[in-house]
């Protein structure tokens, strides 16, 4: 089946962009999949760091005994058998298809013959232009009740093996997801204003190219990175890399996006407080959660031009945000659906140690002028995603356009002049032991240049050691003694730091 696959898209030899489903082919090694070469011409490579959930399978040497125990393999391998599957129920939604796997127990053959045969009987397609506001109080299910990550109460698990839970109303999502969200945000014409002024940046927005086992493949949606200084638009642009490459688009920040800024500041800042009140244990922050304000000193803009274009299955990356990150999204014109499922760790044998209904997968609709917060135990323990839409409601200012804007806090003491290095001398990237009991939840920096065209990634690995409130080891010994006494923030605008500096590694 494999081979079907790719010899579908291989064929040929004319460059043209993957689709989303065909990236997910080439995630994964281990289930078999032939690196085989897809030219998409002469593109410059430029890494992004939100393209984990496409790269995180790229080739490991046996030898990495560490890395290896840490790999994210199974999520990966769900991706591969979609893309499997999708090859071969072309029409089927990604949805349906998921559904099937997760109802055949993870087999491709098995979901293959029952969507054949109609066993599996799809379940009658979700219809994402529905707008009413429908709460999960009306609904008389019996949960199991489990108690999650991170929360006070025991939470009543209403997510099931192989089948989406839609979410509309802002309890349901703060109640059963690690997000909470904000319907009508900003007053109206702040929110129009706002798309307007994205919608024409992303006339010159690109889906960002990169590479993946040895193909250069482009993302299934555009994007552009802003800052507010020119700068810090250097500094990014010099000093930061995602992926062993930098990112060619920085921009400087825009004037609507400046006017939203301290609203999605304020916003975000009391959520957390009220998330830390009301959901974590004893009303406390959790473990390696920075105490101090967030402030979103960086934005993402993400352009999702009808309804194929998507992102997917991902954790945001830790590395210039630290642990325990927390993010502000604003989905802006049409809506979209928002999938959220959680990682289960399992056991030495293999076997998962949660109930499998906890990792169902949980759909949050994001209509125009809304603020979503992952909070802080969302990237370690949870992975999202913007699914390819069946049918979308055009928005009347953007058409078939959705913009979402990621306001994120760089942390400047995780800025890479003070990130471990690894043996190639590029920062290294943070991760987080996510699918194995062993060890699971612990943060470690690894080398990512093997997503480098042509390059294979060294052998660096370290545990990455930081205290209760998020602050890493080397914030003593290294970023204070380097940085002005008492103004860490400062740091992120200083000119010294336009200038790399490794000196110290
Ligand atoms: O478009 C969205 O809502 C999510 C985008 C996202 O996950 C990202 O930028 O990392
Ligand atoms: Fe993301």
């Amino acid at each position: 089946m494999t081979e079907l696959l790719l010899g579908t898209w291989a064929a040929g030899g004319s460059a043209r962009p993957l689709t989303p489903l065909l990236l997910y082919t080439l995630t994964n090694s281990t289930i078999g999949v032939k690196r085989q070469r897809y030219s998409l011409g002469s593109n410059p490579v430029v890494m992004c760091y939100k393209m984990d959930a496409f790269l995180r399978g790229a080739k490991r040497k046996s030898s990495d005994t560490i890395q290896e125990s840490t790999r994210d393999n199974d999520d990966d391998s769900t991706e591969v058998k979609l893309a499997m599957l999708a090859s071969l129920f072309p029409d089927m939604s990604q949805e349906l298809l998921l559904d099937a796997l997760l109802a055949n127990d993870g087999s491709v053959e098995q979901s293959a013959s029952s969507l054949h045969d109609g066993q599996t009987q799809p379940k009658k397609p979700h219809n994402p232009t529905i707008g009413s506001q429908m709460s999960l109080k009306s609904f008389a299910s019996k949960p199991s009740v489990i108690e999650t990550t991170g929360s006070t109460k025991k939470a009543k698990l209403l997510s099931k093996k192989g089948t989406t839970l839609f979410l509309y109303d802002p309890l349901d999502v703060a109640e059963h997801t690690p997000c909470t969200i904000i319907h009508n945000f900003l007053p109206q014409e702040e929110a129009n204003e706002l798309l307007r002024e994205m919608l024409e940046e992303s006339k010159t927005f690109e889906k960002v190219t990169f590479k993946l086992f040895e193909n250069v493949v482009q993302s299934p949606h555009t994007s552009s990175f802003y800052l507010a200084t020119e700068a810090e638009v250097n500094m990014q642009k010099h000093e930061y890399y995602y992926y062993g490459g930098r990112l060619a688009d920085v921009r400087r920040i825009t004037p609507q996006l400046l006017l939203v800024r301290p609203k999605v500041q304020a916003a975000v800042n009391k959520e957390i407080q009220a998330r830390i009140k009301n959901h974590y244990p004893n009303g406390k922050k959790l473990r390696c959660q920075r105490p101090d304000e967030w402030i979103p000193n960086a934005a993402f803009v993400n352009c999702y031009n009808g309804p194929r274009e998507a992102v997917g299955y991902h954790s945001d990356h830790l590395t210039y945000l630290g642990p325990r990150a927390v993010i502000g999204s604003l989905s802006l014109g049409v809506a979209r659906h928002f999938r959220v499922r959680r990682i289960v760790p399992k056991d030495t044998d293999n076997n998962l140690i949660e109930d499998p209904d906890m990792q169902g997968q949980i759909s949050i609709h994001l209509p125009h002028n809304s603020l979503l917060i992952m909070h802080a135990e969302m990237q370690e323990e949870w992975k999202h995603s913007i699914a390819p839409a069946l049918a979308i409601d055009p928005h009347p200012i953007s058409a078939n356009r959705r913009i979402n804007i990621t306001y994120r806090d760089y942390k400047p003491n995780f800025h890479p002049r003070f990130t471990p290095r690894c043996k190639c001398n590029l920062p290294a990237i943070l991760r987080t032991v996510q699918r194995k009991k062993d060890n699971w939840g612990k943060y470690f920096w690894m080398c990512h240049r093997g997503n480098i065209p042509g390059k294979e990634k060294c052998s660096f690995f370290e545990w990455a050691d930081f205290d209760d409130d998020g602050i890493p080891s080397w914030d003593k010994a290294r970023y204070r003694k380097s940085s002005t006494p008492g103004d860490q923030e400062s740091i992120i605008h200083s000119p010294e730091t336009q200038q790399p500096t490794i000196t110290e590694r």
